[in-house]
């Protein structure tokens, strides 16, 4: 049916002022901060080097890590991880119990070591069950938890981990009988998203904060995850002053108002895909990236008429930016500024690492034009396509494989014309990194989708075509989602891996950071008071 008037997001404007933004000055910019972080690195890869026992070591790993500074620290992982894999210290029986083992078999399988397993058989009982013999170690069952997210296809044993340690530490919780606080938290924090599943440098500000009530922790250690954290923040703000002008000086918030005037959140996606402080040119570029994706999403999602959506993919796959003249006047100004950055980002790579990538830009768009098409054809037709039938196209229309390109070709230097070969034909990284953006983007925001009208989404396709109810259509989706990590993990674990480490993360990441967008809801449409404050703390505010 054609409507008579167009449908409208509601979407509320942004919470975050241009002049706010403008006036972000951090003095963690200053040098001296800086040499002083350098100081404590150097103190902290002493300690780490100083550090004889196996357990202190991995649990020195485990808080770099969660505390988001274990990039200073890769070299010296790499040497421990690898030798307390090749000395299996993790396999002698009368050393270790369920806290150390699965918390090795966690850290060396993140690692790319391949550790079996049956590392847990030992401490089974006769009958060959491991949650006989939990009695109550809340924190050991709380590392086989997190262990168990390492799975890999047909470990069941780990599947079973997962299950009773869920239901385990649920109990635990529900009967109020963890007395330690500390505990208590990461335990209730885990249940609703394992570290696994976790992206690193948002969720570092919590760890740090939580840190404070612990007794444990190595002051030297925490002296350099709030430094570095304020410093990194300092460069955050940079870019995204810089990016909030670039929006600005577009224009596309007045002349496209029905679109979504996202520039921090669109900016927040990128401190989890692109987290290392080194990326700060390509942060910039792909939260344009965002922005673009974010206001043309709304385009064929929200404001478009069936006829004009269908003119605006033609221009796309046609790309004569002489022939757009009969596109309505806001099309127009759409395709001009794709066009612009598009030429913006393929003239950077062709200075930088002197390959042409126009073609393999366009083709992106217009696999992701396509899709938005076929997806608005339904919506307007009133059609509901089976569960199969809308994954085939939106896995492509959630963005990821156009994401994942830009990335690519900002972070990969030389090109491996192998890689790109790869890239250009979907390699599966790239349709597990969209399927779990998909599938948690659904979760989050298709509520508020079908209100104001929308394609039906994974979990209304699936209640259509079954029956179900949505509590279980939801949980059919979240099942979805452990099995497309459980096929991520083991893309992780390939010997001779096609793509650079760095953007393996950020396929895994670009995930991660969805389920941390939406944990609370539409995080980034519509917004939530957790993601105001996480917001505020991660961007606005230093840590005191
Ligand atoms: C960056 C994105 C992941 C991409 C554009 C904005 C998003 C947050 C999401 O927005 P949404 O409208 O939920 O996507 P879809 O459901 O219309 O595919 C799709
Ligand atoms: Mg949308
Ligand atoms: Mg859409
Ligand atoms: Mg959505």
């Amino acid at each position: 049916q054609l409507p008579s008037t167009r449908r409208s997001g509601n979407y509320r404007p942004t919470l975050w002022d241009f002049d706010d933004i403008q006036s972000l000055n951090s003095v963690y910019a200053e040098e001296k901060y800086s040499i002083k972080a350098c100081e404590l690195v150097v103190q902290l890869k002493k300690v780490l080097q100083g550090e004889s026992n196996w357990v202190r070591q991995l649990e020195l790993i485990h808080d770099l890590q969660t505390l988001g500074i274990s990039y200073h620290f890769d070299h010296e992982i790499n040497q421990i991880l690898n030798s307390i894999y090749l000395e299996q210290k993790y396999l002698e029986t009368e050393e270790r119990d369920l806290y150390s083992t699965a918390l090795a078999f966690r850290l060396l399988r993140q690692h790319g070591l391949r550790v079996s397993q049956d590392v847990f058989d030992c401490l089974k009982n006769e009958e060959g069950e491991l949650e006989a013999v939990l009695g109550d170690n809340t924190k050991g069952v709380l590392q086989l938890y997190e262990a168990s997210f390492l799975l890999t296809e047909g470990e069941m044993s780990l599947e079973q981990a997962r299950v009773f340690s869920t239901n385990f530490l649920q109990k635990k919780l529900d009967d109020d009988e963890i007395m330690d606080e500390h505990l208590s938290w990461l335990v209730r924090r885990s249940l609703e998203l394992p570290l696994h599943w976790s992206v690193q440098r948002p969720n570092a500000r919590w760890f740090i904060d939580a840190c404070a009530n612990r007794s444990d922790v190595d002051p030297i250690l925490l002296e350099l995850a709030k430094l570095d954290f304020n410093i990194v923040q300092a460069a955050y703000q940079q870019e995204l002053k810089e990016v909030s002008r670039w929006w600005k000086e577009s224009k596309l918030a007045e002349t496209l108002p029905f679109a979504r005037d996202r520039v921090v959140e669109n900016y927040l996606w990128n401190v989890g895909l692109l987290f290392q402080p080194q990326y700060g040119y390509p942060r910039i570029m792909t939260t344009k990236l965002f922005i673009l994706i974010t206001v043309i999403d709304d385009i064929f999602d929200v404001y478009g008429t069936l006829e004009e959506t269908q003119l605006f993919n033609d221009a796309i796959l046609r790309w004569d930016v002489e022939a757009i003249g009969h596109l309505p006047k806001y099309m127009q100004i759409c395709y001009m500024a794709l066009d612009n950055f598009i030429n913006e980002m393929a003239y950077h790579v062709l200075i930088e690492q002197g390959v042409l990538i126009v073609q393999d830009l366009r083709k992106s768009w217009a696999d992701l034009c396509t899709a938005y098409a076929k997806e608005a054809e339904w919506y307007h037709t009133g059609y509901t396509p089976t569960l199969e039938e809308y994954i085939d196209v939106a896995w492509i229309s959630i963005s990821a494989h156009t994401i994942l390109s830009y990335v690519f070709f900002l972070i990969s230097n030389p090109i491996e014309e192998e890689a790109a070969h790869n890239l250009r034909n979907y390699h599966p990284i790239i349709r597990y990194s969209a399927m779990v953006l998909r599938l948690a983007d659904d979760l989050g925001t298709s509520p508020y989708e079908l209100q104001r009208g929308d394609v039906p989404k994974a979990v209304e396709c699936y209640m259509n075509e079954t029956g179900a109810s949505v509590e279980e259509a939801r949980e059919h989706v979240k099942c979805m989602l452990r099995e497309t990590w459980m096929k991520t993990n083991e893309e992780s674990f390939k010997e001779c891996p096609i793509f650079s480490k760095d953007f393996m993360r950020s396929a895994a990441d670009l995930g991660r950071h969805a389920q941390y967008m939406y944990q609370h809801g539409d995080g980034h449409g519509i917004s939530n008071p957790q993601m105001e404050e996480r917001i505020r703390t991660l961007i606005f505010q230093p840590i005191p």
